[in-house]
């Protein structure tokens, strides 16, 4: 039986009657094809890269396992649809924090029709991807004072300016209200958890900078960071013998969307690789600060 992701925070969403990805309770994650050339787009790219074998195994770990494409129940109710098999990369968690971070300077590219290119336009020029080479798209997390989730609103997330990103990223590791009415600044508790140490989301995007400043098979345009961490952990410590038990806190960052992949055509692909290193600095200033 599939249904909607729990942890989902961005993009379409199987609501209210709405076409969006469903999961399974085996791990999987079905995302609809969307009817003009994205799914195809997007099929083409995970048949593309699940097989090239010029793309080092250590990066291949940094994208959700491609299991090809079914015909499933639509979340839409329109029937069968094709829908991408996709490893869901949050199944192995029980509490999880999200964040989608999209990744560039522009979310346009060469050869898209002027409608959409406006469309584009508007959006980076509203939010930080033109001023910092990446904007925050959603993010869900655990809010400990209250002891449940907090999802931050969609239009408040593409409202924000450098200060409003910054304070996103800062939140995400905090264990003080996320709460927007809350004045107290976050106080990044688990800034050096999640974002340090030799396997944290720090050490696993300056890997994956490494493959950018070479790798000219791919450009990923309007692709997006997607960081995950477990509260499991950081819930039980300090319990006795509850912290014998404890599960590691999983830092991850996966990339996904890639319905705007083209051919690198061996060209670096210059606007992936700036945001990133844009993000990366923002990183690297939380955990020194
Ligand atoms: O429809 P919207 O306004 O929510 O826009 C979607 C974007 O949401 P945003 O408002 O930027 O958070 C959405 O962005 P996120 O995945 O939320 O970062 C996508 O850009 C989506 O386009 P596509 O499926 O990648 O081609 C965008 O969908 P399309 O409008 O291109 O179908
Ligand atoms: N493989 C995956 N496993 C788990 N969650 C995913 C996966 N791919 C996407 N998501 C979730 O769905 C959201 C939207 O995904 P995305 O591919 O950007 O869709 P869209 O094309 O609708 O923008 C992401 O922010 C994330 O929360």
């Amino acid at each position: 039986m599939l249904k909607v992701p729990e942890h989902q925070v961005a993009g379409h969403i199987a609501k209210d009657g709405k076409l969006g990805p469903l999961v399974d309770d085996q791990g999987r994650f079905f995302k609809p094809l969307q009817g003009d050339a994205r799914g195809e787009n997007e099929a083409k790219f995970y048949e593309s890269f699940s097989t090239n074998k010029n793309v080092p195994d250590h990066i291949h770990k940094y994208f959700p396992v491609y299991h090809g494409t079914q015909l499933v129940e639509a979340s839409n109710g329109s029937g069968k649809l094709p829908h991408l098999v996709l490893e869901d990369v949050v199944s192995c968690y029980s509490n999880p924090s999200v964040m989608d971070v999209k990744i560039g300077s522009r979310t346009w590219y060469p050869d898209v029709s002027e409608e959409y290119f406006k469309k584009c336009i508007k959006k980076d020029r509203a939010t930080t991807t033109v001023t910092l080479g990446f904007r925050v798209s959603g993010f869900k997390v655990f809010d400990h004072q209250e002891s449940r989730f907090w999802r931050a609103e969609k239009k408040v997330v593409l409202s924000y300016k450098v200060n409003g990103a910054r304070l996103a990223l800062r939140k995400f590791v905090s264990s003080n209200s996320p709460s927007d009415d809350d004045d107290s600044p976050p106080n990044c508790a688990f800034a050096s958890e999640v974002y340090g140490g030799s396997d944290g989301i720090l050490a696993q995007l300056l890997e994956l900078k490494a493959w950018f400043e070479t790798q000219t098979f791919y450009h990923f345009n309007s692709c997006s960071i997607l960081m995950v961490y477990e509260n499991e952990s950081i819930l039980m410590k300090g319990g006795g013998d509850d912290e014998k038990k404890k599960k590691p806190v999983r830092a991850q960052v996966k990339l996904v969307d890639f319905a705007h992949v083209l051919d690198g055509n061996g060209v670096i692909d210059h606007n992936f690789l700036g945001g990133l290193c844009s993000f990366i600095k923002f990183i690297k200033d939380i955990l020194q600060s």
